[in-house]
C-alpha cells in the first residue's frame, strides 16, 4: 500500500521509446518503475507516451509527429514535467524544454532529485550535492540561469570571461570543494570504522524497496526507517548485532537501482565502503516483484563496480508472503511453463542448485523463517570468526541450538 502524503501532486507525462534493445514489454516495466520514481519525487503521472524507434532523433530523442503529440497534451493538461525514462543529451533537453516549456527531468536527473529529497545528514547532503554538480557541468550551456543566485555579483567575473565560462568555473570550484570536504569526513569515518575493533562485518546489499531496513529492524531490534518509497535509506547504518552469543557487526545500506546514475556510484562511494570492507554479504531481494531476477543483475552490476562481486554472499529471498506463482488452467494446453509458473518450492530448488545452501527465503514483516535466517548467519558469521581467531573457536559452538 502506497502512504499519499500531503505533498502537491506534480502532474507529469513519462516518455520510453522501444527499440532493439528494449521490447514494448520491457519498456512498460522500466516506466512502471519510472512511475514509482516519480511518485517517490513527488509527482503524480497522468499519461505515458510510448514510440517504435529505432534510431533516436537526435534533436528531441522521439520523433517531430510524437513531440507535437505530447507538446498537446503537455498545454491541455497543465503538466509540470516531462519525465524521460532514457538519457537525454544536453542538447536535446534543451531542445525539447525550449518546446514544452517545462520541466524536462531524465532517469538520472529524477533519481538525483529524489537523493537530493531524501538526504539527512550533512554527509548524505555533500554526496548528493556532488552528484548533481558532476551532472550538471556538462549541461552548462548557457540557457541555465539559476546560478544566478550564486554568481555573488561583482568581482565574481573575470575579465573577458562568457557567463557560461563563469558559470563553469563556479561549478568546477564547487565539485572541488565537495571533494575535499567528503574526503575529511571519509577520514574521519575510516578511523571510526578501524576502532570497531575486531568484529565480523555483514553488511545487507540490494535492490531499492526489498526490504533491507525492515529485516535490519527485525535482527537487530533497532529502529531504522523503512517505507514503501525508493530510497529510503540513504546512509549506512550499522549496529551491533549478538546471535547465539556471537557478537556481528550489521549495516544497512543504500538500495539499488537499474541505472544508477554513474555520478552517484561515484559520490557514494564512500557509503559503499561499509559493503566494500564488509566479511559477507546478505544479499536481499524481494521475490514477490516480477522483475526480481533483473535487480539480482543490476546490484551485482553495481557490486562489481565497486570490486565486491568475489565476496562470500547469501542471497536472501524475502517477502514471500506476498509471492504468487502464475497458474495454468487444466485445459490450457497452449500455454508454457515458464518461471512465472515456479512456486516458492521450485525456486528453492533452482538457487540450491545455483548456490547451494547460500540461498534463503523468509518474509521480514511477517518473521517467517527468521529462524534459519539467524542460523545460517551465525553459521557464516562464525566460519569467519573462527578462520580469523582460532584459538577463539571453543567459544562459539558449531549449531546454534546448542545454546
Ligand atoms: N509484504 C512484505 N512487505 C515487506 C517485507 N519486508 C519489507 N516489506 C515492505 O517493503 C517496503 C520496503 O521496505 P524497506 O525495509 O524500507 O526496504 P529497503 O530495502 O530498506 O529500501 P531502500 O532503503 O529504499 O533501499 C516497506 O513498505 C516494508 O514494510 C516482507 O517480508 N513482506
Ligand atoms: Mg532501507
Amino acid at each position: 500500500m502506497l502512504e499519499k502524503k500531503t505533498i502537491d501532486h506534480e502532474k507529469a507525462v513519462l516518455i520510453g521509446i522501444i527499440n532493439r534493445e528494449q521490447s514494448e514489454g520491457k519498456v512498460t516495466e522500466y516506466l512502471d518503475e519510472l512511475e514509482f520514481l516519480t511518485y517517490t519525487a513527488g509527482g503524480e503521472v497522468v499519461k505515458r507516451f510510448v514510440q517504435r524507434m529505432d534510431v533516436p532523433n537526435p534533436k528531441t530523442l522521439i520523433g517531430t509527429g510524437k513531440m507535437e503529440e505530447v507538446e498537446a497534451f503537455v498545454k491541455a493538461n497543465d503538466i509540470g514535467s516531462v519525465i524521460f525514462d532514457d538519457e537525454l543529451t544536453p542538447a536535446q533537453q534543451r531542445n525539447i524544454e525550449k518546446l514544452l516549456r517545462c520541466k524536462i527531468v531524465d532517469r538520472t536527473s529524477l533519481i538525483l532529485d529524489i537523493f537530493a529529497q531524501r538526504a539527512q545528514t550533512s554527509y548524505a547532503r555533500t554526496q548528493v550535492e556532488l552528484a548533481q554538480y558532476e551532472y550538471l557541468l556538462p549541461r552548462l550551456t548557457g540557457l541555465w540561469t539559476h546560478l544566478e543566485r550564486q554568481r555573488g555579483g561583482i568581482g565574481m567575473r573575470g575579465p573577458g570571461e562568457t557567463e557560461i565560462e563563469t558559470d563553469r568555473r563556479i561549478v568546477r570550484d564547487r565539485i572541488s570543494l565537495l571533494k575535499k570536504k567528503l574526503l575529511k569526513i571519509d577520514r574521519q569515518m575510516e578511523t571510526q570504522r578501524g576502532n570497531r575493533g575486531a568484529l565480523v562485518r555483514v553488511a545487507l546489499v540490494g535492490y531499492t524497496n526489498v526490504g533491507k531496513s525492515t529485516l535490519m529492524n527485525v535482527i537487530s531490534k533497532s529502529d531504522v526507517f523503512a517505507e514503501n518509497k525508493l530510497f529510503a535509506t540513504l546512509d549506512t547504518t550499522v549496529r551491533k548485532v549478538v546471535i547465539g552469543n556471537l557478537p556481528f557487526l550489521l549495516s544497512d545500506t543504500v538500495g539499488f537501482i537499474r541505472k544508477l546514475p554513474t555520478q552517484l556510484v561515484e559520490s557514494f562511494k564512500s557509503t559503499l565502503d561499509e559493503v566494500r570492507e564488509a566479511d559477507l554479504l546478505l544479499h536481499v531481494v524481494d521475490i514477490s516483484h516480477p522483475q526480481f531476477e533483473e535487480h539480482i543483475e543490476s546490484v551485482n552490476k553495481i557490486l562489481d563496480e565497486i570490486d565486491s562481486a568475489d565476496k562470500n554472499t547469501i542471497m536472501v529471498f524475502n517477502k514471500i508472503d506476498l509471492y504468487k506463482h502464475a497458474e495454468i488452467d487444466e485445459d490450457d494446453l497452449v500455454t508454457e511453463r515458464t518461471e512465472r509458473h515456479f512456486t516458492i518450492d521450485e525456486w528453492k530448488k533452482t538457487w540450491m542448485q545455483r548456490v547451494g545452501d547460500k540461498a534463503l527465503f523468509i518474509s521480514a514483516l511477517n518473521k517467517e523463517n527468521l529462524d534459519e535466517f539467524r542460523k545460517r548467519v551465525y553459521d557464516e558469521v562464525r566460519d569467519i570468526h573462527v578462520t580469523r581467531f582460532p584459538y577463539n573457536n571453543f567459544l562459539y559452538p558449531e549449531h546454534l541450538d546448542e545454546y
